[in-house]
């Protein structure tokens, strides 16, 4: 879970919040409760895991009952002048803001989309117009660009978010960034990767892989030669970028790369294991 804690002391601070974790489709959810109940311990509550995209998860009409809720019990927010409240999505690029109000929108205002959602990180360029949500009490909703911190505190959160899509492709080395991914499949032996791409074995060698990948989807690409001729090779750049965009399609499996959480949890059976 990505986040940035100047941004929640800062802005969000005792106001009334939710934080929700999108895109629960792509994620391996075996742990949901415990997580659930490790980040409530750590301050993050309420939080929702939600899928957007499967129009059977429900759980999105949750959100805003328990805001308005929030704010009717604060007198600080809940004041006889004030009429409407106004509320701001926040969060990282291409995680699901603009489909998250659409859906709100949808739901409790029986309205049509208001706001463009698109598969690419940087679709929402600008604070959007406002726009309605809920009729009784009046919540108006903002949404914003994705934000990211100007430097990631590690690199590792610079690999995680670009490959989940968060950070335009070109802006990291794609090999690279297939080689985490490979790692971190493998480190949490999710082998769906062997059978999606007719591997006959798992592998911790990402040339051998994404050659592969390039031989049976036929990616190559031309080199001039100093003589002018044409060389025909296999575009390994090129086979990095759809295996990451397969990871964040799903088609990799559900897999959860903050993957310390689940390490957490099992040291804590570990820790209990030892004092039992
Ligand atoms: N798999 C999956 N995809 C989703 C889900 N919710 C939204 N998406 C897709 O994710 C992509 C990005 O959605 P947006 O709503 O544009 O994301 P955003 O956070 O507003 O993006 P920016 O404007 O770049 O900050 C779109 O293709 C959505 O259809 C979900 O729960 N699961």
């Amino acid at each position: 879970m990505h986040e940035n804690f100047s941004f929640r002391k800062v802005v969000v601070g005792n106001k009334p919040y939710a934080y929700v974790l999108n895109k629960s489709d792509l994620t391996d959810l075996t742990q949901k409760d415990r997580i659930l109940s490790k980040l409530e311990k750590e301050g993050y509550a309420p939080t929702y895991f939600t899928n957007l995209r499967d129009s059977s998860d429900k759980t999105y009409r949750q959100i805003l009952p328990n805001i308005i809720s929030q704010i009717e019990s604060q007198y600080r927010f809940n004041r006889e002048l004030v009429t409407n409240f106004h509320l701001l999505v926040v969060g990282v690029p291409n995680v699901g803001k603009s489909t998250l109000i659409n859906r709100l929108r949808n739901f409790h205002l029986k309205k049509g989309n208001a706001v463009k959602a698109g598969g690419e990180p940087g679709i929402t360029r600008a604070v959007q117009s406002k726009v309605k949500i809920n009729n009784n009490p009046l919540v108006y909703i903002y949404d914003t660009p994705g934000v990211l911190e100007p430097r990631f505190e590690n690199i590792e959160t610079g690999f995680k978010l670009a490959c989940l899509n968060c950070v335009k492709n070109h802006q990291v080395n794609s090999d690279i960034l297939a080689d985490y991914l490979l790692y971190k499949l493998n480190k949490t032996k999710n082998f769906k990767y062997v059978e999606f791409y007719n591997l006959e074995v798992p592998s911790d060698n990402i040339l051998e892989v994404l050659l592969h990948i390039a031989k049976s989807k036929s990616k190559i690409k031309q080199l001039k030669g100093f003589d002018n001729s044409n060389k025909k090779i296999y575009d390994i750049d090129a086979a990095g970028h759809m295996m990451i965009k397969h990871y964040f399609d799903g088609h990799l499996g559900k897999s959860m790369l903050d993957d310390d959480l689940i390490t957490d949890l099992i040291q804590d059976d570990l820790n209990l294991e030892k004092f039992v």
